[in-house]
């Protein structure tokens, strides 16, 4: 298919499938379609769980309380306080948007289970106060819920609601697809596959948690006004802990990390759940069995079954063949020589780990254009120092300078923004996001507070787009990543992964990379392109500090080498005169090294140690 097709086809698709949803009542009888409304109040809420769970990866229990503040508070407004409904209805979206934020909170301290235990217990902590609380009708719930007004158009009629809840749903769904396939969302998707890399490379992680609750907080707000509109009745039950895991099923059977298995999962298990309401007891052992069975046999949900089957279509014709790209240097900039000006500074850094003191008073300094070797044996604290370098860990004692400015303290994400750019010793790539969407989110500049402009200028947003686009393939071309780029790395031999990573880290033009043993699982060919590649980015002005255990790497591409043992700085120099350091043989070779004859073999030596 051309690639004009395929621009098509989407637009295509989704017209087709609105004409479809708009002709629906015409085909249906008046109790079908009160159980489609119903469903559709569903769809809108299962997009804002998809949004917090599945695309941010935030375990979320009071989705459905998010649903009943939206419904009690628009019920409370129009029936206690006669507000008119849309008045009440954006008051009620803004409360729910706010219980969001507050549910979210826990979420800066706590992830995972402990995540979902808390959201579960603020949940239970809502239907409590719904149900004794006498301005919420204390249990027996609030009825008389005036039809929302709309010029002539009688909204009591399901037939008619209906087409309002299409608009909103709609919109809706646009929104949050628009957030995923553009750069809040893949920031989103990047923290929930590895939260550590992903503000390593800029993003904000508490700030993208808090937003990925407000999210969850407007849908299910919108969903309850919805709710609120159709049934003009509320009552505690409809937002028990019962319908907040049939909603966890829905999510999960259409497929939790894609918006339309969301809204699948949604519209299937509301009608599913209507036709068997005289088996209750039985259907929530149902759902909890598929769910399990999805759970362990099928993660991604309905919605990852056509990649399954792509997937096994191609290993069963023997999959792909495609090999990397050559690597297109960079232009060499103006000024690249070492020495010019210091650009990392450290100054009698400690690190301690409880009873283990990692780094002891390591003071070093980098010129911009250098490419810096770190060299010890395993456990020396290279990559502590690393750790530190970059912000994910707060020295114990003593400074470090980057550019002039002190930076303990200072959050990954600000040095990012400040020129730092790192690749880890275990490769950190995103699971579920491809070599584009690594780059594009790498690519992606802007703080991260700026999400506001998705509701003010998303026109803004979209046209930014293009732009990382474009960069993005050029990054692309420049790494010979292009023949990968919608691959997902993992699926990708180790050689390649590493090469993403590379560029992902490179994808803002930092002013110092650091490399932690990026030859690491590389065959010889692939080393020698390492090579040339780092020679390269120094080359283009960025200065480099590499940990490698690979000496004869060290010994041909930096032009000083720091030796760590047992977290002290034992020798700091050219490489030969390291590698004739009596000091650095017995660190690494022990005793045994002292019959080491000359200097000139010393880098075969250590080499060859450290690869035994
Ligand atoms: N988060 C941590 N908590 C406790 N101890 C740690 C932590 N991180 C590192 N250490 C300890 O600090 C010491 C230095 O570890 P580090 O990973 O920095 O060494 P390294 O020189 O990078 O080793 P290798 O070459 O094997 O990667 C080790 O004893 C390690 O166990």
């Amino acid at each position: 298919m051309s690639l004009l097709n395929h621009r098509l086809a989407r637009p295509g698709a989704y017209t087709v499938l609105l004409v479809i949803a708009w002709f629906v009542p015409y085909s249906v009888g008046s109790y079908e379609m009160h159980i489609l409304d119903t469903a559709l109040v569903y769809a809108v809420l299962a997009v804002g769980q998809g949004l917090v769970m599945g695309i941010a990866g935030q375990i979320n229990l009071a989705q459905v309380a998010f649903l009943g503040v939206g419904a009690y508070t628009t019920a409370i407004l129009t029936t206690h306080n006669h507000l008119g409904f849309w008045a009440a209805a954006v008051l009620a979206v803004l409360a729910s948007a706010l219980i969001g934020l507050i549910v979210g909170l826990p979420a800066l301290r706590v992830q995972s289970h402990y995540l979902g235990i808390v959201t579960l217990g603020l949940s239970l902590a809502f239907l409590n106060w719904v149900t004794n609380a006498s301005i919420a009708g204390s249990g027996s719930g609030i009825p008389g819920i005036p039809v929302p007004p709309l010029g002539s158009v009688d909204l009591s009629s399901d037939y008619l609601y209906y087409y309002l809840e299409l608009v909103v749903f709609t919109l809706g769904l646009a929104f949050g697809l628009f957030v995923v396939r553009t750069r809040l969302g893949r920031r989103l998707r990047a923290m929930r596959d590895d939260s550590l890399a992903a503000g390593s490379l800029g993003a904000s992680i508490p700030v993208l948690r808090m937003t990925s609750f407000l999210l969850a907080g407007v849908y299910g707000g919108v969903a309850g006004v919805l709710y609120a509109g159709l049934i003009r009745f509320v009552a505690p039950e409809t937002f028990s802990t019962s319908n907040m895991f049939l909603l966890l099923a829905m999510v999960v059977i259409g497929g939790r990390q894609s918006l339309w298995g969301c809204v699948v999962g949604a519209l299937v298990l509301s009608i599913v759940q209507n036709e068997l309401t005289d088996l209750s007891t039985y259907s929530q052992l149902g759902y909890g069995s598929v769910v399990v069975l999805m759970v362990v046999f099928l993660p991604t949900g309905l919605a990852g079954v056509p990649s399954q089957l792509l997937r096994l279509r191609r290993h069963s014709t023997g999959g792909t063949s495609l090999t990397l790209g050559q690597f297109q240097p960079y232009d060499a900039a103006a000024t690249t020589s070492a020495g010019e000006g210091v650009l990392l500074d450290l100054d009698g850094v400690t690190m301690r780990f409880k009873g283990l003191t990692a780094l002891d008073q390591v003071s070093l300094t980098v010129h911009e254009g250098e490419i810096r070797g770190i060299v010890g044996p395993n456990g020396s604290g290279k990559t502590t120092l690393f750790n530190v370098i970059s912000g994910l860990y707060h020295a114990s004692g003593g400074t470090v300078r980057f550019g002039g400015t002190r930076i303990v303290g200072m959050r990954p994400n600000r040095l990012a923004h400040l020129g730092m750019a790192r690749t880890f010793q275990n490769l950190r790539l995103f699971r579920n996001l491809t070599v584009r969407e690594h780059l594009l989110t790498a690519l992606d500049r802007t703080p991260t507070r700026w999400a506001w402009r998705y509701v003010l200028w998303p026109f803004g947003v979209q046209h930014g787009e293009k732009f990382l686009r474009a960069e993005a393939e050029q990054l692309l071309d420049r790494f010979g990543l292009a023949p990968f780029a919608d691959a997902i790395p993992y699926s990708l031999p180790y050689g390649i992964q590493r090469r993403v990573e590379l560029a992902r880290a490179m994808s803002a033009h930092p002013r110092l990379l650091l490399l932690d043993e990026p030859a690491a699982g590389l065959n010889g060919a692939e080393k020698a392109q390492l090579a040339e590649i780092v020679g390269s980015i120094r080359d283009s002005g960025t200065t480099v500090v590499i940990i490698e255990h690979d000496m004869s790497l060290v010994m041909s591409l930096c032009g000083r080498v720091t030796v760590l043992a047992a977290g002290q700085v034992i020798a700091d120099g050219l490489p030969t005169e390291v590698a004739a350091n009596p000091q650095v043989i017995e660190a690494y070779l022990g005793r045994a090294a002292q019959n080491t004859p000359t200097v000139e073999d010393e880098p075969a030596a250590l080499g060859s140690e450290e690869h035994a």
